[in-house]
């Protein structure tokens, strides 16, 4: 068992999954500090449940190896399981018992003392007081995320392992879900969240991008963006589309995006991009202006490189291209 850094409640070297003979894992190392929210963002397909599964303890990596909390992930896998909190990307609920049965049920299934404290301290927590007598089968989308994170975190565990959480709900229910995010990391619980959603990996302490199973970059957002190295250049008109179409053909442009009114245009070559560019500033009806990249702009830019990378990969994972 190798030892890991007592402040790293996840620290894994080298983590690599095959199924069927396909990579879809290969050589990912990720350390993640007590107390602090990771966001786990990459394009889908690129193995970011898969390393999930193999973190907490529910998956055996091919190769590699690692702690979380301290336990080895293969050998002290129950150890693992028993003191994380994992919501699937698709979790369910007896939807013929209420908000309270509910968390009683699972309260009762964990073997868990304590149950009416913790069921109610959980209400509390998720602001389910109001509705623990309704019917978990009659809640939208937010209030059943909420209710998932409440059974999350019944039994009081030291990391929270969230895959995608809040995929298709509301931005108001997204927000209240990442206050309580962020008051349980004030507590020092520590949490790896998957999103696809930009806004939410900003409200992340760091971010760690995988791509076609291989860590890409990680960092705090300024940190990422900085690292990226992209300039974009901003032009505003109107009929955008036949321009963008042009501009995609340039060599020195990566990546072109619309935004309204707007056009960003990147490219990692700061002088290439701007001797492409020059010609297109005096068109008629259109403005240009060099601005910071989004941080969206930047994972345009590196699914751009993964893609170049892996050309003739014929459903986007490393293993297809190999
Ligand atoms: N149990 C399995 N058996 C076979 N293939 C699998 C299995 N689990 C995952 N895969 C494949 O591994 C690849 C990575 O999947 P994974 O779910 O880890 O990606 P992801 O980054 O979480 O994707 P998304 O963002 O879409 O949720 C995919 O091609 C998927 O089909």
């Amino acid at each position: 068992m190798m030892t890991s850094a007592p402040d790293n409640v996840i620290d894994v070297r080298g983590l690599t999954k095959s199924f069927g003979g396909r990579k879809v894992v290969d050589g990912f190392d990720v350390q993640v500090p007590r107390g602090r929210i990771y966001g786990f963002l990459g394009p889908n397909g690129s193995g970011k449940t898969t390393t999930l599964r193999m973190i907490c303890g529910l998956l055996t990596p091919d190769a590699g190896e690692g702690t979380c909390l301290g336990f080895d992930i293969v050998g002290e896998a129950a150890e693992v399981k028993r003191r994380i909190g994992y919501m699937t990307q698709k979790f369910s609920f007896w939807e013929d018992l209420s908000i309270r049965e509910n968390l009683e049920f699972v309260a009762d299934l964990y073997g868990l003392d304590r149950r009416k404290e913790r069921v109610d301290t959980a209400l509390q927590n998720l602001n389910l007081v109001d509705r623990q007598k309704q019917l978990a089968g009659q809640l939208s989308g937010g209030w059943k995320q909420r209710l998932a994170l409440a059974a999350c975190i019944l039994h009081e565990p030291e990391l929270l392992l969230l895959d995608e959480p809040t995929a298709g709900v509301d931005p108001k229910a997204r927000r209240e879900f990442w206050d309580e995010i962020h008051r349980l990391a004030a507590e020092g619980l520590t949490v790896l969240v998957s999103t696809h959603y930009m806004d939410e990996a900003e409200r992340c302490h760091a971010i760690i991008y995988m791509s076609y199973g291989r860590l890409v970059t990680q960092g705090t957002v300024k940190d990422v963006i900085r690292g990226a190295g992209l300039s974009t250049w901003v032009v505003r008109g109107q009929n955008l589309m036949p321009l963008a179409k042009e501009l995609e053909a340039e060599k020195a442009v990566k990546t072109v995006a619309p935004f309204g009114d707007n056009l960003h245009v990147s490219g990692t070559d700061k002088a290439a991009l701007e001797a492409a560019l020059k010609p297109y500033f005096s068109r008629e009806g259109l403005s240009w202006h060099e601005a910071e990249p989004s941080f969206e702009d930047i994972f345009i830019r590196y699914m751009a490189d993964a893609q170049d990378n892996f050309k003739g990969a014929e459903n986007g994972t490393p293993g297809d291209a190999a």
